[in-house]
């Protein structure tokens, strides 16, 4: 049978050690084994199927959430399963809703923002989930624009309360996920007001719904916002708008790590910086990047297993059509998805550990690497986001019309993805951080304040301004230090450009806006960067199993000589390579796809996911793909009965009128 014929006979071609890639590609044998474990559990469990998602009305695809977390809440406390255990069953749920927010943004936040008694208050009754909180920070007029967020926090002296409320239609809270029907509390930012004096934007515990009875408090409008994109997909989270009318809530809920209000209604700030009040989202910027590298993996794999199971075209000698991953173009279009898959991979892995240096630090009250990991965090949220978002329509245009449907797993996929470019900031908003970060960077150079982190490189300005790639031969593309140092020049002299374009203008400001578009094609090549190194410092570790370095060799070439391509105005415009070493790249690319060829099955095998995790009938791991694709389509409800509701109103009606013109 194709198809099962097909993927052992791929499977038996691997010249690397599969079990062992797997290990690197979970991070460590201990993470596979929980991971593993897990998502047989979530997959051997009837209340986690999700082959119906798609077909469900919104109520009962809702109601379908509310009670696979529920399920997912009774088997986290039965199998008192640990803090990373009960991340992966949500992971493997795979289902977006009112958690995620509770787990990963009330409770960061208030950790995160909250004084030592207001965590001790608060965070028992979170983590036994006795309350449901969300992050209530965007409006309906203002996301990107924190500081213009327009809900009040009014001291009132009299009786010791803040005074919540929405002034206007566009003050009104707009998108929080959790918050239209779930959630009982939820951190408010809203502008800190005291003796009419307007102290910036700050974070207050609000609770929204009686936890007796559920319903909204005094003062409070709460709903959901509607339907978004695609079936099944977000519309299992109830994002949701809120409406404050002078709501009161005692002093000690604004959130009073970085700035206290005293009971006078005096404001004292403390020694911490107060982006900490953004810090939140530098948590969870973190960990979309490595949520990158798990979605677009996931697209990869069902692409990889369909191309090898789909044959068109080229009949071979013994009469048997060509697969597509034998088409240059399909290896071309697919694999530097595959090598993206396993660099972001990497790089999440590193900013996982940035961010946990960085919160040491800040326990510390050392302050300095703050900046840095806003910058990387936002760059890389953005970087691997864009691509993600891409690569999973790549996907689907790559398993050619099957791909189309929603057992193929892409769209549902795709449409669940594409908001990570918008959510904890909008790609390019996120760039321009990136690019202020780098033009302060350059602006410094020379005054002694020595580059530190990701822009080390930026040191060398000298020689990155002015080195010749050494290229003559397409192997020499191979050599780290060569992809490295073109890298580093390009992002280099862009930065350097930019800044100096900049210098141009007497108002910075205006300069900026000018001068946008390059500012953030600046931002991407720093961005591509970080993530070409971090690849390449990973190789650098000790790799063991056969066969397994050389596969991530080949991918990290894949990956760098692929942005390489892509970006070749970049490369080419700042004279950091010549025309003729852009194609001796091109001739090497070429070759690397051909070294991943015989491996690229066992390559997403390593990732090591479930049949019901992929939820995917192309990228089953049987390849059992045809007679399945024919299954599915019989269970869709419109062929519940052979003759649809509706042929007696209106198809007949038209044949009939048909028959007499006919007849005319
Ligand atoms: C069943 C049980 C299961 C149990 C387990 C479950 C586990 C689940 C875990 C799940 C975990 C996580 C998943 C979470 C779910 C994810 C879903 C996502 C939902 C989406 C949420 C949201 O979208 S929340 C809203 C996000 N909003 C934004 O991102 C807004 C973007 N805008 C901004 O950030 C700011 O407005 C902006 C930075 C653009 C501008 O700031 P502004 O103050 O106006 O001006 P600047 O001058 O640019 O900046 C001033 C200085 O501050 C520096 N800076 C800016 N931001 C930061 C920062 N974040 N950190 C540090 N520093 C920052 C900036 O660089 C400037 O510095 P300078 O030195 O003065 O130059
Ligand atoms: C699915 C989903 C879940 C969400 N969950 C939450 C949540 O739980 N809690 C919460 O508080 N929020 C949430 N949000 C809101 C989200 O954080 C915002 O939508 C996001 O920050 C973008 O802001 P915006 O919608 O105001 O976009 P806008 O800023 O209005 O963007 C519109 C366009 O303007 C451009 N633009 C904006 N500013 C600039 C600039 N300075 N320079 C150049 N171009 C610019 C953008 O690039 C974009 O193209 C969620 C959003 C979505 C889609």
């Amino acid at each position: 049978m194709a198809g099962f014929d097909d993927l052992a006979s791929e499977r038996s071609k691997a010249q690397f050690d599969v079990e062992e890639m797997k290990v690197i590609w979970a991070g460590s044998r201990h993470t596979l084994e929980v991971s593993d474990r897990i998502s047989r559990l979530v997959a051997n469990d009837p209340v986690f199927r999700k082959d119906t998602r798609t077909m469900l009305s919104r109520k009962d695809l809702f109601k379908n959430t509310l009670r696979k977390a529920a399920h997912a809440w009774k088997r986290i406390i039965e199998l008192r399963l640990s803090e990373e255990e009960a991340a992966e069953l949500r992971f493997y749920v795979d289902e977006p809703a009112f958690m995620d927010l509770h787990w990963g943004m009330f409770i960061p936040t208030i950790k995160g923002q909250g004084t030592e008694e207001q965590q001790q208050k608060w965070l028992p009754l979170a983590y036994k989930m006795k309350i449901i909180g969300c992050y209530a920070q965007t409006e309906l007029g203002h996301g990107s624009n924190v500081q213009g967020l327009e809900t009040t926090a009014t001291f009132d002296p009299q009786t010791d309360e803040f005074i919540i409320h929405s002034p206007t239609l566009t003050s009104s809270k707009w998108w929080p996920g959790g918050l239209g029907k779930v959630s009982t509390h939820a951190v408010v930012y809203g502008r800190l007001i005291i003796d009419s004096k307007d102290y910036g934007v700050n974070g207050f515990i609000v609770q929204l719904r009686s936890l007796d009875d559920h319903l909204p408090l005094p003062g409070i409008t709460i709903g959901d916002i509607g339907m978004k994109f695609g079936s099944g997909a977000y519309n299992t989270m109830d994002n949701g708008v809120l409406r404050f009318d002078h709501v009161r809530i005692p002093r000690d809920q604004m959130l009073m790590r970085v700035s206290q209000v005293t009971r006078e209604g005096k404001l004292v700030q403390s020694n911490v910086p107060w982006q900490l009040v953004y810090g939140t989202m530098v948590y969870v910027r973190q960990k979309i990047v490595s949520d990158a590298s798990c979605a677009l993996s996931r697209a990869v794999c069902i692409a990889t297993r369909y191309s090898a199971v789909r044959r068109q075209f080229g009949l071979q000698s013994n009469g048997i059509e060509t697969q597509v991953i034998d088409y240059k173009t399909q290896q071309s279009r697919l694999f530097p998805l595959l090598a993206s898959a396993y660099a972001f991979r990497f790089v999440g892995e590193w900013l996982k550990w940035l961010y946990m240096d960085v919160n040491q630090r800040l326990q510390a009250s050392d302050f300095s690497t703050l900046p840095e990991a806003h910058a990387c965090t936002a760059g890389l949220k953005s970087l691997t986001t864009s691509a993600t978002a891409d690569g999973i329509e790549e996907c689907r245009k790559l398993c050619g019309g099957h791909g189309y449907l929603c057992s193929s797993g892409l769209p549902e996929l795709f449409a669940v993805y594409i908001p990570a470019c918008t959510y904890e900031g909008d790609n390019i908003v996120l760039l321009l951080q990136v690019a202020r970060f780098l033009i302060k960077t350059v602006s410094q150079l020379g005054s002694g304040k020595e580059p530190v982190g990701t822009t080390v490189y930026m040191g060398r300005v000298e020689q990155l301004m002015q080195c010749h790639c050494a290229v003559q031969k397409a192997e020499d593309w191979l050599k780290p230090s060569v992809i490295l140092e073109a890298f580093e020049a390009r992002s280099m002299r862009m930065s350097v450009a930019s800044a100096q374009n900049l210098a141009k203008f007497d108002n910075q400001e205006e300069g900026f806006l000018e001068l946008s578009a390059d500012l953030v094609q600046a931002a991407v090549a720093h961005c591509q960067l970080i993530v070409v190194s971090k690849f390449i410092e990973k190789l650098q570790q000790d790799i063991p199993g056969k066969g397994v370095k050389g596969q991530l060799e080949a991918l990290c070439n894949i990956y760098a000589l692929f942005i390489l391509h892509k970006h070749l105005g970049d490369f080419l415009s700042t004279g950091c390579i010549t025309p003729k070493q852009a194609s001796l790249a091109n001739a090497q690319l070429r070759s690397l796809y051909s070294q991943v060829r015989p491996n690229a099955i066992a390559l997403v095998d390593a990732f090591n996911y479930t049949d019901h995790y992929l939820s995917s009938v192309l990228g089953r791991y049987d390849g059992n793909v045809y007679p399945k694709l024919y299954e599915e389509a019989w269970k869709d409800p419109l062929n519940d009965s052979v003759v649809p509701d509706g042929y007696q109103e209106y198809i007949q009606p038209i044949l009939k009128q048909q028959l007499r013109n006919a007849r005319l």
